[in-house]
């Protein structure tokens, strides 16, 4: 059985995952009939990483950046963000979205403050607004941020910051996506700072999680890419079995944010059963073309 380790994982060829991304973006943006792409830019890892692809990829005239802090949001992370802007060179609009989840907050009747997932998602699900009024007026795509670890384990808010239209890092784990963003030059306050979604104050997404993202990522590794059992993969990764079942358990409940909704079969042909359209790869119809 082979050992997987961290060190292992991390050792990957990042000249050649950064063109593949690069192409990728390139082709689906043109494919599209897109002018470019919108990106939310947080201050964290996954943001910073995704925008520097993009401006590889469609030129800094053709990426715009939003930056929409909270109250929640440290102010170290609104200088991080301005700082990946303005070192990119893109256009980016700086908007406080208190207004907006406070006017949530008036309008829903019984509003409980407490309930920190159902008030905190609203976060994420406003700025999934805003990036998608950017992407109508300017004809951009919007671009996600979610990494392999984060998909996988379904640690983001359905339709929230998982509601886009690509997903350029999508299968890079956390920690590799550190290691890009080293090789592509970002500073390490931004390469290795402790992911947060900043929901609410003192959030982290280790301290929600109870795992560490370096352990997440090895026990992925193990089952999804290696396809290993849970026992299987507590010994290849020297995890604890509790640890690795608890990671398994969070990539099976949360299959359904991965999946289109599901339609019940009522008639002839099925949207998601039987219903299959030829597309290329931007899910245009090939019978367009
Ligand atoms: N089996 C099923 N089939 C279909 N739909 C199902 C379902 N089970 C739940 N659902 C639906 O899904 C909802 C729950 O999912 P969701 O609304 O996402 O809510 P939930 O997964 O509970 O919360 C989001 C989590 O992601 C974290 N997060 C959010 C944003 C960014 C980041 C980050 O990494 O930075 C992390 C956040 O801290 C929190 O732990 C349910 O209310 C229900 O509507
Ligand atoms: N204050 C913000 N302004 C703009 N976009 C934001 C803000 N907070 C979150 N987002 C968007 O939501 C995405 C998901 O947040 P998430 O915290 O997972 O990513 P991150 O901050 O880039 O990296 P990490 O997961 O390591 O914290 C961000 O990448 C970003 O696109
Ligand atoms: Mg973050």
């Amino acid at each position: 059985m082979p050992k997987i380790t961290l060190e292992n994982l991390i050792r990957i060829d990042y000249e050649y995952v950064t063109q593949r991304i690069i192409d990728f973006i390139r082709s689906y943006v043109r494919d599209a009939g897109a002018s470019g792409a919108v990106i939310g830019l947080s201050g964290g890892v996954d943001s910073s990483v995704t925008a520097y692809l993009l401006v590889k990829a469609l030129g800094r005239d053709n990426v715009i950046g939003l930056i929409l802090p909270y109250k929640t949001t440290p102010p170290e992370d609104i200088r991080d963000a301005k700082y990946v802007a303005e070192t990119l060179g893109i256009k980016y609009y700086y908007i406080d979205i208190g207004r907006i989840r406070n006017a949530f907050a008036e309008s829903i009747p019984g509003f409980d403050e407490s309930d920190k997932i159902a008030v905190g998602n609203l976060l994420p699900r406003i700025r999934m607004t805003l990036l998608y009024y950017f992407a109508n007026r300017f004809n951009k795509v919007v671009a996600g941020t979610g990494d392999k670890s984060e998909l996988l384990i379904g640690y983001f808010t359905k339709y929230g910051d998982g509601g886009v239209d690509i997903l350029p890092i999508g299968d890079l784990y956390k920690t590799q996506v550190r290691y890009l963003g080293k090789y592509l030059g970002l500073p390490d306050n931004i390469a290795f700072k402790p992911s947060s979604p900043r929901l609410w104050e003192g959030q982290t997404a280790e301290g929600e999680l109870g795992v560490k993202y370096e352990d997440v990522d090895v026990i992925l590794h193990a089952l999804v890419d290696y396809r290993m059992s849970v026992e299987q993969a507590a010994e290849a990764t020297g995890k604890p079995i509790e640890l690795v079942q608890a990671v398994w358990r969070r990539v099976l409940n949360t299959e359904h944010k991965r999946k289109p909704p599901i339609v019940p079969r009522v008639s002839m042909r099925t949207l998601g059963i039987d219903w299959r359209m030829p597309v290329n790869k931007t899910g245009v119809s090939e019978l367009m073309e």
